[in-house]
């Protein structure tokens, strides 16, 4: 038996930071959302009880460093079982990019190899044991849209927001999410997450694309300018609103006319190799 499970990419619409933990972790509260930019991983049942792990489409460590390895021998010694499996992972998200690839790669394993080798467990279950695995995990094993609190690992997910296209454009630089947390230097209230899920419950597009806010992007925009000046540049050739997603350095503009996504994307492809036009993954085109 074989299974594929689709691992798309995540946006924060919000992050909220609200303060620095005793553990070092900082208490976030955001809203986070899927696009139809995604890996797929192909699962097949192993007897010899190995994990396996083969990638196209990008380079990437296929040993304990892969967060799918990784997610797949959490579940071997959660569950105790002795089988093994062979993953397939066809590389569309861009690595280190604050989309949240790799942490989708692990929720779809944790899917995955739930269903090959019959495991059974809940999806509760799965996200709770994708926490230990990085904080962005659990919202990957949930998907669509979702409010996370805590340090990113509590899921409460929400309704769609308007269906919409979004242009994503990477920079050719990484980032390290840690550095940047570390970096904040002041600490606010949770507002915009609240306005966010206001304008998502109401299917207000115009307020949704108000409230976007990210309280990394300045951090991250001073310390690469060439991430703001992607920025300008979305906002310069007509996107409705722009905002970097996660740590970054991707930003992302959303777009509701699809007559000027042609438009956006070239003015973007003209300064940026990486750019992507795909749309959000709401109830209406769920994956
Ligand atoms: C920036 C976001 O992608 C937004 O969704 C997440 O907050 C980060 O999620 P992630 O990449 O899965 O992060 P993790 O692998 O759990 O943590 C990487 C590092 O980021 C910092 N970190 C992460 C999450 C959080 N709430 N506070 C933090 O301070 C910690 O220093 C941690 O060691
Ligand atoms: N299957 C995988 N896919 C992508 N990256 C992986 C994978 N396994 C391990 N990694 C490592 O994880 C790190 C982060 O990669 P990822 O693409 O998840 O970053 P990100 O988009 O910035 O994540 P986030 O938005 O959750 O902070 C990279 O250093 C990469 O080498």
């Amino acid at each position: 038996m074989k299974y594929s499970v689709k691992a798309p990419a995540k946006i924060n619409l919000t992050l909220d930071v609200l303060h620095k933990r005793d553990d070092g972790f900082h208490e976030v509260k955001m809203v986070m959302t899927q696009v139809d930019l995604a890996d797929r991983l192909d699962f097949e049942h192993r007897s010899d009880g190995k994990i396996v792990v083969e990638i196209s489409g990008g380079s990437l460590p296929l040993d304990e460093r892969n967060l799918a390895y990784q997610a797949a021998l959490l579940l071997q010694k959660e569950t105790g079982t002795t089988q093994g499996a062979s993953i397939y992972i066809h590389k569309h998200i861009p690595v280190a990019a604050g989309l949240a690839g790799g942490s989708s790669d692990a929720a779809a394993t944790l899917k995955g190899l739930n269903q090959l080798w019959e495991l059974s467990l809940s999806k509760e279950r799965l996200a709770h044991l994708g926490a230990t695995l990085g904080s962005d995990v659990p919202f990957c094993v949930y998907g669509n849209t979702a409010l996370a609190t805590g340090r990113g690992e509590k899921i409460q997910p929400i309704s769609s927001p308007p269906p919409c296209w979004v242009i994503l454009a990477k920079p050719p630089i990484s980032v390290s999410t840690k550095d940047i947390y570390q970096r904040i230097q002041s600490f606010h209230p949770a507002e915009a997450t609240e306005k966010m899920i206001q304008a998502i419950t109401a299917r207000d597009y115009n307020k949704m694309c108000a409230t976007l806010y990210n309280a990394l992007e300045e951090v991250t925009l001073s310390l690469h300018p060439e991430v703001r000046r992607i920025k300008e540049r979305m906002i310069s050739s007509g996107v409705d609103a722009a905002l970097m997603s996660g740590s970054g350095p991707t930003v992302f503009g959303l777009v509701q006319k699809e007559s000027r996504v042609r438009r956006v994307y070239n003015a973007l492809r003209g300064f940026c190799d990486q750019v992507y036009a795909v749309r959000l993954i709401t109830d209406k085109i769920k994956k």
